[in-house]
């Protein structure tokens, strides 16, 4: 086992962190992409945005992978199961997959800011509406089309619901990587209240980049603890065969002008 572990680690020249990929020159219309720094004082309070109702069944959720950008827990969205609705949502989306963007350390990682403050990291629930669509691939390019609920995520005592997950990491460590996962209940890892949220219209923010989300930003964060988000930073970007192997942090995009839209609030 030992002489193994320094076989391997011979093996794994770790690089310096590259950039998660290129930025395209040309952005599918380009006024609304995503992630944004939120202007809490330029945020307009909304007293039509309703309470969001979200309703998760952990039988639907299936596996977990790494897709060589983070790493995503996969829900079977074939049905209506597991579900958000109500807040700025006119209908109902379905649960496909969450995942988390973070940083080589603490002072960064999030995607969005609240007044230029970064978070240690970001999780992202995915939904895509089927109400009018069938398929997420078909409401990915629609510009109502997918609703992501965003949570930050700070460093502080260890986040008990959150280790099923993380004592499954080791196991999609490289990119395509793919482990079976049950029985999640990803409402654990929201906050206590999420009547709290800022909401705008946004983009996916890996490509394809597409115009079709609804961002409902919380305002009260969820608390990890060190060691758990370092499990996190032990994940790579590489695959098993690659020659070198590079850590996957900093899987954040850099953030996109506002562009003259508004950010409403859901609360005082
Ligand atoms: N960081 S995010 O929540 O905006 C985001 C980004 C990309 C994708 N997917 C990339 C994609 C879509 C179609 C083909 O490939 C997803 N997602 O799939 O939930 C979410
Ligand atoms: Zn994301």
């Amino acid at each position: 086992r030992a002489c193994n572990l320094s076989a391997c680690s011979s093996k794994l020249a770790f690089s310096q962190v590259h950039p998660m990929w290129q930025e395209p020159l040309a952005i599918p219309g380009g006024d609304r992409q995503s992630p944004i720094d939120i202007v809490v004082r330029k945020s307009v309070f909304d007293p039509q945005l309703r309470p969001l109702k979200v309703q998760y069944d952990p039988r639907t959720c299936q596996q977990i992978w790494n897709n060589g950008y983070s790493f995503l827990v996969e829900y079977d969205d074939t049905t209506d199961k597991s579900t958000v609705k109500g807040g700025p949502l006119e209908d109902q989306f379905r649960l496909c997959q969450f995942h988390f963007h973070w940083g080589e350390n603490n002072a960064w990682g999030s995607e969005h800011s609240i007044d230029r403050r970064l978070f240690p990291a970001e999780l992202h629930l995915v939904h895509w509406n089927s109400d009018k669509y069938s398929l997420f691939e078909e409401a990915v390019i629609e510009e109502n089309g997918l609703a992501v609920i965003a949570v930050f995520l700070k460093i502080g005592k260890r986040h008990e619901g959150l280790q099923k997950l993380v004592d499954a990491l080791p196991a999609v460590r490289h990119k395509d990587s793919l482990v079976e996962f049950t029985k999640f209940d990803p409402s654990c890892l929201l906050p206590e209240n999420i009547d709290d949220y800022w909401t705008y219209a946004g983009s996916l923010t890996t490509p394809p980049l597409t115009e079709a989300v609804t961002w409902i930003v919380m305002k009260r964060h969820i608390e990890v603890s060190h060691d758990q988000l370092a499990v996190f930073r032990s994940l790579l970007f590489t695959s098993a065969e690659e020659q070198v192997q590079r850590s996957m942090v900093n899987n954040f995009r850099v953030q996109q002008a506002v562009k003259g839209r508004t950010v409403r609030s859901s609360f005082t």
